[in-house]
């Protein structure tokens, strides 16, 4: 049977890298996109710029919004305090298969909810469900033109407090003009824009962190 281009990764991570070492995870997708099949995993040049805000934050909770293969995921995981806890959400139930068991790989299961299904409905809920109050860092990197509808609810469900770290993936390309035009103009967020290139490429992309100021 025909395999999909996740299971694919899954493969890669499965003979290439390390049970229970997440850098060996990440490194084995990066090879895997950059030398056999193109995926849309943040990458390693955006990863970097990932890593740093998440070890600037040292966040103890974070929402991840699209998860894909979990690359970000287990990348984030990975530079989290101990009892840190990391809300992944994502809408294709067979990425979230594949993710699920790259995550597990990597060891992270303990660190990592993967939750499936749609950003609109979920957010709601985070509070009832995972007992979480606020979310000190969220990572953008689901559909674009969901970003800013799903600021507006986290904001309006007050799951950002003051200092709430926002970083989204793809400002440029695929692009979230909407979303850009929004944070950095709005009074109530401090934005920086991180250039950076399309994870694999050399096409301009980057990241947009934007804090929340309350
Ligand atoms: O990082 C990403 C890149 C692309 C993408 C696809 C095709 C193309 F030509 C350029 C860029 C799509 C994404 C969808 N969701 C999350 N992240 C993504
Ligand atoms: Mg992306």
């Amino acid at each position: 049977t025909q395999s999909t281009r996740p299971q694919r990764i899954l493969d890669a991570v499965q003979k290439n890298a390390t049970r229970g070492d997440p850098r060996s995870v990440v490194k084995a997708i990066d090879h895997f996109c950059r030398n056999k099949e193109w995926a849309m995993n943040v990458g390693d040049e955006k990863g970097c710029i990932l890593d740093s805000v998440v070890s600037e934050v040292n966040p103890a909770t974070v929402l991840e919004l699209g998860t894909y293969c979990g690359y970000s995921t287990v990348r984030i995981a990975s530079l989290l305090p101990p009892h840190a806890k990391l809300i992944t959400l994502e809408f294709n139930p067979d990425f979230a298969a594949i993710a699920r068991q790259v995550i597990a790989w990597a060891g992270l299961e303990d660190k990592v909810q993967l939750v499936e299904g749609a950003s609109g409905d979920w957010i709601p809920k985070m509070k009832e469900q995972f007992g979480v109050k606020t979310f000190d860092l969220v990572f953008l990197d689901h559909w674009k033109n969901s970003y800013l509808p799903d600021t507006k609810l986290m904001e309006e469900c007050s799951l950002l407090r003051k200092g709430s770290v926002l970083l989204a993936d793809n400002v440029i390309c695929p692009g979230a003009p909407d979303y850009l035009e929004f944070v950095r103009s709005s009074p109530r967020y401090k934005s920086q824009y991180f250039k950076s290139h399309l994870e694999y490429t050399k096409v301009e992309d980057g990241l947009e962190k934007s804090v929340f100021l309350g």
